[in-house]
């Protein structure tokens, strides 16, 4: 049931521009709307997307956040001379009007409508408006930042009036802090707000206390304010993942939202002026991904901020094509969080311990702020230094071009007994027998009886990791009769074959050889409820959870917080999910471990299942194929000591594995 993804734009967004000189304004151009549309175009994605047309918002939606003695005041702007417009801009902070931008600005906000309205009709599954003027910073009574309405902030309320939708989660990767989102909805428990930005301790546009990490939100709506506040530049792709691992995920899952809207801002990309960070674009694939399976799917991502014509467009195509299901690029060296985003992370998961119960064990705030303050002071020193450096050699910032993302011929293989249906879409998949295959199963895994199924089974299999690793298929599920025996099988062809790293995903307690896991070739992790005999390796980590995989919220977070950060970080080139039926596993757990999975690898998962589980092939087959995982609710607290044991499993293996650091090391 795999619905489209809407694209929505339209040219009248570009009739607008700055009409005098200033140097703040200057970056807000139309070209930004142009490049990234036309990128759309050439790259074939927009052909690919439902298109969908633009509204004017009416005054009525506009009043859903804004109020009216604003909203007359722009009205007039239409019909003000250049010397008036700029006299009705000076009342405001870092934006310009002019003639048409009122009506582009209704546009805009009309277009964040048309995107929820085509997502919660079920028209599409999620979608993209590419829009100016943006809409974060603009508040209640004013324009700011570039903003005139709050597009994201209107479409919001819209949903939950139009939709009756119960909660909304805002994510603003713009690398600005959208105050204008915040006071909207800082003392509403329905909209959760989350929101990263350059910072610098308040020196960073636009300088505001409240866009620290202790502004947690205001009464009812206390804990559904998230700000990160990024306080240095430079930060890369291990710093964007890792909070998205340790702060948003968890809190997101547990709020568990009937909607997702992004404040799609891209000047948090490498080569823009704004952020001067150093993310490459192909980490929107992964941030975009990585929200795809909350809120049944229904994601909508509307463009706020992105000033530099090239990082822009690559962003944009980037976030698209992942909406759209193609596999997301391998994470290149994910080389772990610097200090100052382990500092922001620290504090911002202690100031919301008390409001998530994912959080309630995270390090409680450095005792004194003394060490914030000496670190500050070391950073202002440091900053000094590299700023003098900086000036002298200010070089134009230079980023390889995104790698091509070619979605395979075939999307899903399924390797079943011949009395088990393949679900539609699907392709069942069996090899011809090919003979070295054969002799080698033979050799090495049959020796004793012929058993001749399990033999077809094996060998369908190894050709199936074949056609993966040549990329001519996505990724696969096969049903075995030995689940332990397959993956041997599997890991043992791998470490051979593939020239690279294999993660074996482990559900329940089949047995796991632990080949290839002292060289790294294959790293496992092995979820049950049996207490680990003594950590082997670093290459072989085992998760108990008391009451198995059977507890949702312990499973999700030990999900979120210890095996994505370590698949990201370990990189493999195959994921092999295996699950037996004393897993306890419910579906809707499993296809949300299955879709998260899938953004390892290029989306080379491989799902092994013991040939009895029949009735969980129709929901791993549809997340395999793309479909969005159902919701799992709002999730209750994880058992206390399952929180204690992840807590102590991740601080011992953060010494190998930095993806899973959430504090800043003790500096000496
Ligand atoms: C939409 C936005 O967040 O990119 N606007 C940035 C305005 C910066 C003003 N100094
Ligand atoms: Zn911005």
């Amino acid at each position: 049931m795999k619905m489209g993804t809407a694209l929505i734009y339209d040219e009248e967004m570009t009739k607008y521009k700055l009409l005098w000189v200033d140097p703040v304004c200057k970056i807000e151009v139309p070209e930004r709307l142009t490049v990234s549309h036309e990128a759309l175009i050439k790259t074939g994605l927009a052909d690919r997307c439902i298109s969908v047309p633009v509204r004017e918002a009416t005054d009525a939606d506009i009043l859903l956040v804004h109020s009216e003695e604003y909203l007359e005041a722009v009205k007039k702007t239409p019909y003000m001379t250049l010397e008036d417009l700029q006299e009705f801009t000076l009342q405001y902070g870092d934006v310009y009007f002019h003639p048409n931008i009122y009506h582009c600005a209704k546009l805009a906000a009309g277009a964040a409508l048309q995107l929820v309205d085509s997502v919660m009709t079920g028209k599409v599954r999620n979608g993209m408006a590419l829009v100016r003027p943006p809409g974060h910073h603009s508040m209640r009574s004013a324009a700011s930042g570039f903003c005139v309405f709050n597009n994201v902030a209107i479409a919001a309320q819209y949903a939950k009036q139009q939709y009756g939708v119960k909660r909304v989660l805002i994510v603003d990767w713009d690398v600005h802090h959208g105050q204008g989102v915040q006071y909207c909805f800082e003392d509403d428990p329905s909209v959760l707000y989350f929101s990263w930005h350059r910072y610098e301790h308040q020196k960073f546009w636009p300088q505001l206390k409240e866009s620290d990490y202790n502004s947690v939100g205001k009464e009812k709506g206390a804990g559904f304010n998230i700000n990160v506040p990024w306080n240095k530049v430079g930060m890369k792709n291990s710093d964007y993942l890792s909070v998205f691992c340790h702060i948003l995920l968890p809190v997101a899952y547990e709020f568990s939202p009937d909607l997702v809207l992004v404040c799609a801002g891209f000047d948090s990309a490498i080569g823009d002026p704004e952020g001067e960070m150093c993310a490459s674009p192909d980490i929107f694939a992964h941030l975009t991904h990585l929200l795809m399976n909350l809120a049944g799917g229904k994601l909508c991502a509307v463009l706020e901020g992105g000033y530099n014509l090239t990082s822009l467009p690559q962003s944009v195509c980037q976030t698209v094509q992942t909406l759209l299901g193609d596999p997301a690029p391998r994470p290149a060296n994910l080389d772990g969080p610097c200090e100052s985003a382990l500092e922001s992370l620290h504090c911002v998961r202690s100031a919301h311990r008390q409001y998530w119960s994912c959080l309630k064990h995270a390090a409680e705030l450095p005792t004194s702020d003394v060490t914030t303050k000496r670190i500050k002071l070391a950073e202002e020193e440091e900053d000094k230094l590299k700023k003098v450096e900086e000036e002298k050699n200010a070089e134009e910032e230079v980023w390889p071009e995104p790698p091509k993302r070619v979605a395979p011929a075939v999307r899903t293989a399924l390797v079943l007994p011949n009395d088990v249906a393949c679900p539609d879409g699907c392709k069942r998949f069996s090899s011809s027998e090919d003979p070295v295959i054969v002799n080698k199963l033979r050799k090495n895994f049959l020796k004793d009886a012929d058993d001749s199924d399990a033999l077809t089974s094996l060998s369908s299999l190894i050709a199936l990791v074949e056609k993966m690793e040549r990329n001519e298929i996505c990724n696969g599920l096969a049903l075995v009769p030995d689940v332990s025996m397959a993956m041997m099988c599997v890991v043992q062809h791998a470490a051979t074959a593939l020239r690279n790293r294999v993660l074996v995903v482990c559900v329940g307690d089949a047995g796991v050889s632990s080949h290839g896991t002292e060289d790294g070739k294959t790293l496992v992790v092995q979820f049950s409820n049996r207490e680990p005999e003594e950590q082997k390796c670093k290459y072989h980590i085992s998760v108990c959870l008391k009451k198995g995989c059977s507890d949702v919220s312990g499973f999700a977070q030990a999900v979120l917080g210890l095996l994505l950060p370590l698949g990201y970080e370990y990189d493999p080139s195959l994921v092999l999910l295996a699950r037996t039926p004393d897993s306890g596993l419910c579906d809707s757990v499993w296809q949300q471990l299955t879709g998260l999975l899938q953004g390892i690898a290029q989306g080379h998962t491989l799902v092994l299942m013991q040939e009895a589980e029949t009735s969980c092939v129709g929901p791993t087959a549809s997340s395999l194929f793309g479909d969005a995982a159902p919701s799992l609710g709002k999730l209750h607290a994880p058992l206390p000591e399952d929180v204690e044991a992840l807590e102590r499993l991740r601080h011992r293996l953060q010494v190998d594995w930095k993806l899973l650091q959430t504090t800043a090391p003790e500096t000496g």
